[in-house]
C-alpha cells in the first residue's frame, strides 16, 4: 500500500533543473533505496518528498495532498533524517533523541519514556544516552540522529545516507533494524550508495540519473550491467550468496579486464 507518493516531480533552482518529472511511491512494509551518481538529485528527492523544498507535482500522503496537512501533523507522520548528521547543540544524547517526541506533545510520559528508550537500544547508542552528543564520533553522532527519528514512531521515514560513518557491523545492524521496521509497517526511503547492502536489504530500489528515475524495482532488476553503466560508469562482478544477487563494483566502464 502506497503511504507517500509523488508523482511528476520537479525541483529547479535559477532555471536548472535538479529533479525532474520524477515519479515515486513509499509502500508500508518496504523499505526503499534510493540509488544514484553524486548529485543525481537524491537528496533534493527526498527533501521534496518531506514537504521541505518547493516542488512542483504532487506528493500524497496516504491519499491526500501534503500540503493539506498541518505542519504539527507532518511532523509526526514523517520522520526526515538529514544528510550529515549535524549537531548544534551540547545536550545529552537522551535529550536529543527526546526530541523525536515533540511532535507529539511535552514528550515526557511514560509512553515517551519507552518509545526513547528502545530507540537508544534499536540503534546501540543506550551507553551513550548521558553524554554530550557534540563530544560523539561521527558513527555514534549518526545513530543518535536516527535515533531520533525513530523516535518520532512516524508512518514514513526519509534517511539520506543514515550508513555513512558506519562501520560494517553498525551498516548491518542499521539495515536489519530498518528492515524490521518496514516489516512492522512502517514506509521507509532511505538514499544509500552501497550497491550490495541496498541488494541484501531493500526490497525496491529506485535509481536515479542527472534528476530522472532510471529505473524503479526489485533489486535485482535495477541493479544490472546495463543500469549500473548508465548510472554510475562502472562494471561490478555479481555473487549470488543466500538467495541474493550482490554486486560489487570493480572497476570504470571502458576498462578492459
Ligand atoms: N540550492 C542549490 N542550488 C544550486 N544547485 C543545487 C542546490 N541544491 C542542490 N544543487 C545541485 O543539484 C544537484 C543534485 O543535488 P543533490 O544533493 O540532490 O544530489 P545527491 O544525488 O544527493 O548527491 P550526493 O550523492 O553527492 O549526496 C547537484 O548537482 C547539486 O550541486
Amino acid at each position: 500500500m502506497s503511504v507517500l507518493r509523488g508523482t511528476g516531480l520537479g525541483v529547479a533552482v535559477r532555471g536548472r533543473r535538479l529533479i525532474d518529472g520524477i515519479d515515486v511511491e513509499l509502500r508500508a512494509g518496504e523499505l526503499t533505496g534510493i540509488l544514484g551518481a553524486n548529485g543525481a538529485g537524491k537528496s533534493t528527492l527526498l527533501k521534496a518528498l518531506a514537504g521541505l523544498l518547493p516542488c512542483s507535482g504532487r506528493i500524497a500522503l496516504d491519499g491526500r495532498p501534503l500540503h493539506a496537512y498541518s505542519i504539527a501533523e507532518r511532523a509526526r507522520l514523517v520522520a526526515y533524517l538529514a544528510q550529515g548528521h549535524a549537531a548544534h547543540w551540547p545536550l545529552p544524547v537522551r535529550e536529543v533523541v527526546a526530541l523525536g517526541r515533540l511532535p507529539h506533545g511535552r514528550g515526557d510520559g511514560p509512553h515517551d519514556d519507552a518509545v526513547i528508550e528502545r530507540a537508544l537500544h534499536a540503534t546501540d547508542i543506550a551507553d551513550l544516552a548521558s553524554r554530550n552528543v557534540l563530544t560523539l564520533s561521527g558513527g555514534e553522532r549518526a545513530r543518535v540522529m536516527l535515533a531520533r527519528a525513530l523516535a518520532v514512531t512516524p508512518r514514513v521515514l526519509l534517511a539520506d545516507e543514515p550508513l555513512a560513518a558506519l562501520d560494517p557491523a553498525h551498516q548491518i545492524r542499521i539495515m536489519q533494524l530498518l528492515a524490521a521496521e518496514a516489516a512492522a509497517g512502517l514506509a521507509v526511503g532511505i538514499v544509500l550508495h552501497d550497491l550490495t547492502l541496498a541488494a541484501r536489504f531493500c526490497t525496491r530500489l529506485v535509481l536515479l540519473g542527472h534528476g530522472r528515475v532510471l529505473a524503479a524495482g526489485a533489486p535485482r532488476d535495477v541493479l544490472g550491467d546495463d543500469l549500473l553503466a548508465a548510472a554510475f560508469g562502472i562494471r561490478a562482478v555479481h555473487f549470488d550468496h543466500d538467495g541474493c544477487t550482490l554486486p560489487v563494483p570493480w572497476q570504470l566502464t571502458g576498462v578492459d579486464g
